[in-house]
């Protein structure tokens, strides 16, 4: 139902890819099928950096009103008026290009994960974005699914007692060589490909969002890091990696998993076990899988000699996924409510969260000597080749 106070938020959107295209289509679903009646989302503009007619056929293919604008570069995009944010959905290795791009042009951003390719670049990133009273955030849209803020919410009341471990795991089987060559983003590390900037930063999100996420700002204190990193031989990419964090804050231990040769759900049609395990003194929380969480199951504790301690039953509790869409209109309302209350970042992912978790994975990388190319670990901008 829609409310006298509805705030629209006009999107334009950098870039016509996979994940433009799901995220467009999601905006444009009525907010009213997910009980959000106090804002509106607009699909104002989008750009190609091939060409305008590429941007036209994306609006098209995703059903955009035809007042919608089609650029051919993202420089038009973010300079056009009627237009209050960007959300980017380049590769990796552009992010930190094309987010400068929009914060400099006066636009709010919401940035695809990896925030960008290093912790620096981030901070750079955080610090224009204050700079300028515009808001940022990296479209972790996982933290925005009800289910996720459910179980940060369970795990911070205490029910789950001490939170001692969780086990993470976002891993996509491929047949990497046929499906993805050795050029495609997932594997090319001019694009900032691999596994863990790609896949391992959910594993590593419901690390941070049981272990860190929900502690008190004196507890919050930056993981101590071990890793294990196993490359992709045609391009040196890192196809399976492991890391262990410890949370010195509660001595809390997490073990984030990922990899593009095995998979979380091997087979779709037949059952795979939760992928992600949060261990409390109480019980477990076990949800059914990292980037798309559709269920998640408490199991009490229980010994002979102290029965159990927990508050809870043993229960397992589904999520649909309203309005037909893929899940991800949830963080473009956050957007939409941060924009019009006229707060520069989301308390669901802070800025400083975003970057300890930039930190773990530059420090993965440090550890198994994995650097990307120059031009895109570099903090100048503007830089040629990015189709600024
Ligand atoms: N939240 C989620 O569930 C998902 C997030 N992602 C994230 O979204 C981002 C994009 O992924 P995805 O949409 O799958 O990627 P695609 O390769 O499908 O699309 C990327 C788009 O970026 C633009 N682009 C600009 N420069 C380059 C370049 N040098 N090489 C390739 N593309 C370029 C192109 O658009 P144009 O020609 O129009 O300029 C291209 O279509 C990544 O950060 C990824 O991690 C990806 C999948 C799922
Ligand atoms: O963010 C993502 O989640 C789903 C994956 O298939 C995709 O490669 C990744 O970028």
């Amino acid at each position: 139902m829609m409310t006298s106070n509805l705030f629209t938020l006009r999107w334009g959107i950098l870039a016509t890819g996979g994940i433009a295209n799901t995220f467009t289509k999601d905006l444009l679903i009525d907010p009213t099928t997910r009980d959000a009646g106090d804002i509106r989302h607009e699909v104002a503009a989008a750009a190609s950096s091939t060409s305008a007619a590429r941007a036209q056929d994306f609006l098209n293919e995703v059903g955009a009103p035809g007042s919608a604008k089609a650029y051919g570069s993202y420089r038009e995009l973010v300079e056009a008026k009627g237009v209050d944010i960007i959300y980017i959905a380049t590769p990796h290795s552009h992010h930190y290009q094309h987010a400068r791009l929009a914060l400099e042009a006066g636009k709010h951003v919401l940035l695809e994960k990896p925030i960008a390719v290093n912790a620096q670049q981030c901070r750079i990133l955080r610090d224009l974005a204050k700079e300028r009273g515009r808001f940022l955030m990296e479209a972790v849209w996982t933290r925005f699914f009800p289910l996720s803020r459910e179980v940060v919410e369970f795990v911070r009341s205490g029910q789950l007692g001490h939170v001692k471990r969780v086990f993470a795991d976002f891993s996509f089987w491929n047949d990497v060589e046929k499906e993805f060559g050795n050029q495609h983003r997932m594997v090319n590390l001019d694009l900032a490909g691999g596994a863990l900037l790609d896949l391992g930063i959910y594993s590593l999100t419901w690390l941070f969002m049981a272990l860190y996420h929900v502690q008190p700002k004196e507890t919050q204190v930056a993981p101590h890091v071990s890793s294990a990193v196993t490359k992709y031989k045609p391009t040196g990419a890192d196809e399976t990696t492991t890391v262990l964090l410890l949370f010195p804050g509660t001595g809390a231990q997490g073990i984030a998993t990922t990899s593009i040769q095995v998979a979380t759900t091997p087979n779709p049609d037949l059952p795979a076990p939760d992928a992600i395990r949060i261990q409390g003194t109480f019980g477990d929380l076990t949800v059914n899988y990292a980037p798309r969480p559709r269920s998640y199951t408490l199991t009490p504790a229980a010994s002979q000699a102290r029965g159990t301690l927990a508050s809870f039953k043993h229960e397992t509790k589904s999520f649909e996924i309203p309005g037909g869409g893929h899940g991800m209109f949830w963080e473009a309302d956050e957007c939409a409510r941060c924009v019009r209350d006229g707060r520069l970042e989301s308390d669901v992912i802070p800025l400083e969260e975003t970057e300890a978790l930039m930190k773990v994975m530059d420090e993965v990388r440090r550890q198994a000597d994995l650097a990307y190319p120059e031009s895109i670990e570099n903090l100048e901008y503007p830089l040629e080749g990015f189709g600024l």
